[in-house]
């Protein structure tokens, strides 16, 4: 099953909606961005989020001991750092706690993923490099650059819900991850994430039928 994590979450009516529907993973963004919540909404936003969807939580160069917090208090059950961290930063929150750390990498060539799988995340997130922008820019990036993979990774960049099976057909990930493709006017449109939800969805059971034929 391709794991679907929404990003980006920041109102109660789009937990409440996320909650219908066969997602695993949900987004809340402390970094700087229009979509930044702070450790106040975010817990009462997983109070309110189905038990068995992680929060992840989003970060640039954060300071380790915030982070901690959050995932200590139960906030978020999965670090995303979309910053400059290294792999000194990453074994010292490992150090700290027991959390899947996913490393986001703005995929420039096959080079800059094969460097960033050295870094000891658990998972990377291959998104769009995007001069001035750490993530959530909508912009797609060229499949071609993603090599084979070790580490487990998420697609993410400029998915939508007319977009994805065909990115799909081209690479299999672990997980896909959206953020601006399902918005509206900068908010969380949730007729657009069941479509973007049913599409993946969909594509697993065609995938299935045709292994089933052979
Ligand atoms: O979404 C943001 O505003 C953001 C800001 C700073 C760092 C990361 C951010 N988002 C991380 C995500 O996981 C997004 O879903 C990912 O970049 C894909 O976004 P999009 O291309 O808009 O689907």
């Amino acid at each position: 099953m391709i794991r679907i994590k929404i990003c980006g979450l920041r109102r109660k009516a789009d937990i409440l909606g996320v909650n219908h529907l066969d997602i695993n993973d949900v987004g809340f963004v402390f970094a700087d961005s229009p979509r930044q919540i702070d450790e106040k909404i975010a817990a009462g936003l997983r109070e309110k989020l189905r038990p068995d969807i992680d929060a992840v939580g989003v970060f640039v160069n954060e300071a380790p001991e915030k982070i901690i917090g959050l995932v200590k208090n139960g906030i978020i059950q999965k670090i995303q750092l979309h910053g400059d961290e290294d792999d000194e930063y990453i074994r010292n929150l490992k150090r700290e706690m027991n959390c899947p750390i996913v490393k986001a990498v703005r995929v420039q060539s096959a080079d800059t993923v094969l460097r960033a799988q050295r870094l000891g995340a658990d998972l990377l997130l291959l998104d769009t490099y995007v001069k001035n922008m750490r993530g959530g820019s909508g912009r797609s990036f060229d499949l071609k650059h993603v090599p084979e993979m070790e580490t487990p990774w998420y697609m993410a960049g400029g998915l939508t819900p007319e977009n994805v099976t065909e990115r799909l057909r081209m690479r299999i990930p672990y997980g896909v991850d959206i953020s601006s493709g399902v918005e509206t006017n900068g908010y969380k449109d949730m007729k657009k994430i069941e479509k973007f939800t049913a599409m993946i969805r969909a594509f697993e059971k065609t995938r299935s039928g045709k292994e089933d034929e052979r």
